[in-house]
């Protein structure tokens, strides 16, 4: 049978740098033949970091890093290539989620905007091959969330029929998807990933995040701030509902610490964990299904403290990264924006109404031919 390539690019809300992977869909599950992680260059980095918030010559320098990341992604485009062997020519197209630096679905005007900056017309032009983003525009002009996008992938890579299962990415943002036995899909996001963790690691420590969680894991809980910081409304919502460093974000737990009196930093991290781990287990336990395994994905799964919190909150429940399920953590996201990719060149839907909260259906992303 003819190969069928697409190659995934993501870089999310944590803003650690580059996933990409060779995605092969000419078998019956799609299989992952390559991966490749390139960090974001330290300016890019912060420079992305700041346009997260609003700020001076937001056109220009959007523009700029817009262009700088589609480089990066051009790195590790050929770094896939060169790995695998593979020709340009041989690829059908690139998936580039770009950088969600603004999220704000039905805002302001009712129709509300979702940012991801990209360049994907010079991305075309660095690699010769056909570019397909802006995934998240058109759910949201059909009324949407614009995310999750990843549970229609989920269902495909994760779900058999009769049974039901939980897959919940840890990334910057934690997002769940609910695959019911029947075929049902429901997904959203649970509230702060590793973004708030990661923040307050880097203002104490110096370390970009806390290894193994192990920082936490020598602190306590804080009852009465982890009581503050659930109280957050975004976390009360129901489905459909999403979320970003719009939100989770350093001003919002600077707001939540004020007059909290001294608190140790070790300390905040084991809540800001504690946190984490408590939005996605009540996440389960309340749209969950009464599902047995829950498969973990994004970096998160990598925090060996987060990931025995989370297992405590949920006895009876099979908790494991999907490496156990045939897909590598680290790869998850990147292959469901090959994934995207595809369905858009098949004129096929990417969206889940039941998720998103769209309209209905609709083929996502634009299209950059080589
Ligand atoms: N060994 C580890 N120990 C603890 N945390 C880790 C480890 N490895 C990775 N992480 C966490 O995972 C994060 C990166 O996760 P990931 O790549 O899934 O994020 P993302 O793709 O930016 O997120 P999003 O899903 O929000 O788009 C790091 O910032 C860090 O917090
Ligand atoms: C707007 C945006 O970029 N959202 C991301 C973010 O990171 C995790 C969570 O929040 C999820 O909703 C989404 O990413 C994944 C890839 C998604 O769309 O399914």
């Amino acid at each position: 049978m003819p190969s069928d390539l697409y190659i995934g690019l993501m870089s999310g809300t944590s803003l650690d740098g580059v996933d990409a992977v060779l995605v092969d869909f000419s078998g019956s599950k799609c299989l992952v033949t390559h991966h490749q992680s390139a960090p974001l260059a330290p300016e890019l980095r912060a420079q992305l970091w700041a346009l997260n918030t609003p700020g001076p010559d937001e056109l220009h320098r959007s523009a700029l890093a817009a262009n700088a990341l589609a480089r990066t992604y051009a790195q590790a485009v050929q770094a896939l290539l060169a790995d695998s062997g593979t020709p340009a020519q041989a690829i059908r197209a690139l998936g580039a989620h770009g950088q969600t630096v603004r999220h704000r679905p039905q805002a302001f005007d009712g129709t509300g905007y979702t940012l991801q900056l990209n360049n994907p017309a010079l991305l075309a032009e660095l690699t010769g091959i056909t570019v397909v983003a802006d995934f998240r525009s058109r759910d949201v002009a059909a009324g949407g969330q614009g995310a999750p996008l990843v549970p229609a992938f989920h269902q495909q890579v994760f779900w058999q029929p009769g049974q039901s299962a939980l897959v919940l990415n840890i990334g910057g943002i934690a997002n769940l998807s609910v695959l019911g036995a029947d075929g049902s899909v429901l997904g959203f996001d649970c509230g702060p990933g590793n973004a708030l963790m990661d923040y307050w690691c880097q203002q104490h420590t110096g370390q970009p995040f806390d290894r193994d969680g192990a920082w936490a894991a020598s602190g306590q809980v804080l009852p009465e701030l982890l009581a503050r910081l659930q109280a957050e409304p975004f976390l009360h919502q129901p489905p459909p509902k999403s979320t970003g460093r719009d939100l989770f974000n350093p001003a919002w737990l600077t707001a939540q610490l004020a007059d909290m009196g001294h608190a140790a930093p070790q300390d905040v991290q084991a809540t800001l964990t504690e946190l984490t781990a408590n939005a996605c287990a009540s996440s389960v336990s309340s749209y969950g299904n009464n599902s047995k395994t829950l498969a973990i994905c994004g970096g998160g799964a990598f925090n060996r403290h987060l990931m025995q919190r989370l297992q405590a909150l949920l006895p009876g429940v099979a908790v494991a990264p999907t490496d156990a399920h045939g897909l590598p953590a680290q790869q998850v996201e990147a292959a469901a924006f090959a994934w995207l990719a595809r369905q858009t060149l098949l004129g096929a839907p990417g969206n889940l109404q039941s998720v998103t909260g769209a309209r209905g259906a609709r083929v996502l992303g634009a299209i950059y031919p080589a």
